[in-house]
């Protein structure tokens, strides 16, 4: 059990802290027609008019496919020690299954050869949303054999990479991959079909508990996680009924995915509440799913405030704005619960160790004067949430690493590039990188293990 570490003074991270920055490879690669790269459902969709923002497509994002050692020395600037990325599954199974790419392969080994000469280790997130397209073409994510294909994939990248990296994250967020994927049909492959959200989000689990032994078996003594989207459920009235919405909220969003990965099994309540879109399984699936696991990655960005409804079946729940600030996402600026997450993560749960792979906000940054962007609200946005995720070390959670969302401006997916989430400014006329007072203000803090003015 983690100690509280008080010996800490207010405000200084631990000296072994893992700093760095996060990105995901559709969102700044572009080059999707280069070198075997196969087609994905992103490409797919963001070709889809309608789709996203302006009809933007990850054709060329950030061209970090072609700029990536410039992208290092972007990172050596910040003194981060780490860099979390991911790769695309289409690079390397061009088909989602079977043939598989070389030169896909050997870009993400010439990327994690320059990132260790760089002095960064690289933590990989083998998915990021990417799926192939052909995998699609064959149910998608639905189709349990896509958890067999993404165990094959996880095998064909940890064959490579597996002497070198040595943290890895098998999926970034099933719950977006699923519901706002296979639900909502926001995102790719812009499935509208509720009665497959469970199901997919089953043989997601499925997929990352049969990757976990094959990572370990090629990547010998290496750190193996999950990365899940999770928010902090409070109840914005004092009634019961609010106190109960915000339990099914939290059932929804958190407890059905925490449940499995570290408990052995879904939450009752929320499979009455899901009733018959529970899909059936085999048990023995429970057993895959609950694979030991040496981190849990947590992407925060906000919290969520909640009241019963008498509508929204059959969680009959209702989001409340409250009064405070908000991003460009609409998202509310809440560090409290950053930090109420933190604890009660490491209080329900107790994970070996906790990494936030995601914390960050986006904001509407002008383009650079005389070589600076201005943009103290992301700076205000990080001090307070990394001063939230160092109390939560104070106070005993055993959080090891903080990634900051994200290293540069990037395609925010259905929001295409009209979001700024980047430490650093990317013109997407010339591609010009341009560092922002936040990420001069983040290599301090990374520099120095302590926040800063
Ligand atoms: C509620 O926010 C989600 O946790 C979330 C936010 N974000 C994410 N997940 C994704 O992992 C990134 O690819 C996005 O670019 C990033 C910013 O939107």
């Amino acid at each position: 059990m983690s100690q509280p570490r008080t010996d800490l003074a207010p405000g200084r991270f631990p000296a072994d802290f893992t700093w760095g920055t996060a990105t995901a490879a559709y969102q700044i690669e572009g080059a999707v027609r280069e070198d075997g790269r196969g087609v994905s459902i992103w490409d797919r969709f963001s070709h889809t008019p309608g789709k996203t923002h302006n009809g933007d497509t990850g054709d060329v994002a950030c061209d970090h496919y072609h700029r990536w050692q410039g992208d290092i020395e972007l990172m050596r600037r910040l003194h981060v020690n780490a860099y979390r990325f991911s790769i695309a599954w289409p690079r390397i199974l061009p088909e989602g299954w079977g043939r598989v790419n070389p030169p896909g392969l050997d870009f993400y080994d010439r990327l994690v050869d320059g990132l260790l000469a760089a002095g960064i280790t690289p933590w990989v997130t083998l998915y990021h949303w990417d799926l192939p397209q052909a995998l699609e073409d064959r149910g998608g994510w639905p189709n349990p054999d896509t958890s067999k294909a993404f165990a094959e994939y996880a095998d064909v990248v940890t064959r490579r990479l597996g002497d070198r990296v040595k943290h890895w994250i098998t999926l970034n967020e099933p719950w977006v991959v699923a519901f706002l994927g296979y639900f909502t049909g926001e995102h790719a492959p812009g499935r509208k079909e509720p009665e497959s959200y469970l199901p997919v989000v089953h043989n997601l689990l499925l997929a990352h508990g049969l990757a976990v032994p094959v990572i370990r078996e090629n990547s010998r003594d290496s750190q193996v996680g999950i990365t899940l989207n999770l928010t902090h459920a409070y109840p914005a009235g004092d009634s019961a009924e609010d106190e109960a919405a915000a339990k099914r909220l939290d059932g929804f969003m958190n407890r059905w995915f925490l449940d499995p990965l570290f408990t052995g099994g879904y939450p009752r309540d929320m499979i009455d509440v899901f009733g018959s879109w529970v899909p059936s399984f085999d048990e023995s699936d429970l057993g895959v799913i609950g694979a030991p696991l040496d981190f849990l990655g947590v992407n925060y960005y906000s919290p969520s405030f909640v009241q019963h409804s008498e509508g929204n079946p059959p969680l009959h729940v209702e989001q409340v704005r409250v009064d405070g600030e908000y991003t460009d996402m609409g998202w509310l600026v809440y560090p409290q619960g950053l930090y109420d997450l933190l604890t009660r993560l490491h209080r329900d749960y107790s994970p070996a160790a906790i990494v936030i792979t995601e914390n960050g906000a986006a904001y509407p940054d002008e383009p650079p004067v005389e070589g600076r962007v201005h943009d103290p609200k992301r700076v205000e946005y990080y001090a307070s949430h990394l001063d939230a995720a160092q109390r939560a070390i104070r106070d005993g959670v055993p959080l090891r690493g903080y990634f900051a969302w994200s290293l540069m401006d990037n395609f925010e997916w259905a929001f295409g590039y009209s979001k700024r989430f980047g430490l650093y400014y990317v013109d997407y006329e010339t591609l010009e990188r341009t560092i922002k007072d936040s990420g001069l203000w983040y290599s301090r803090v990374v520099a120095e293990g302590q926040l800063v003015p």
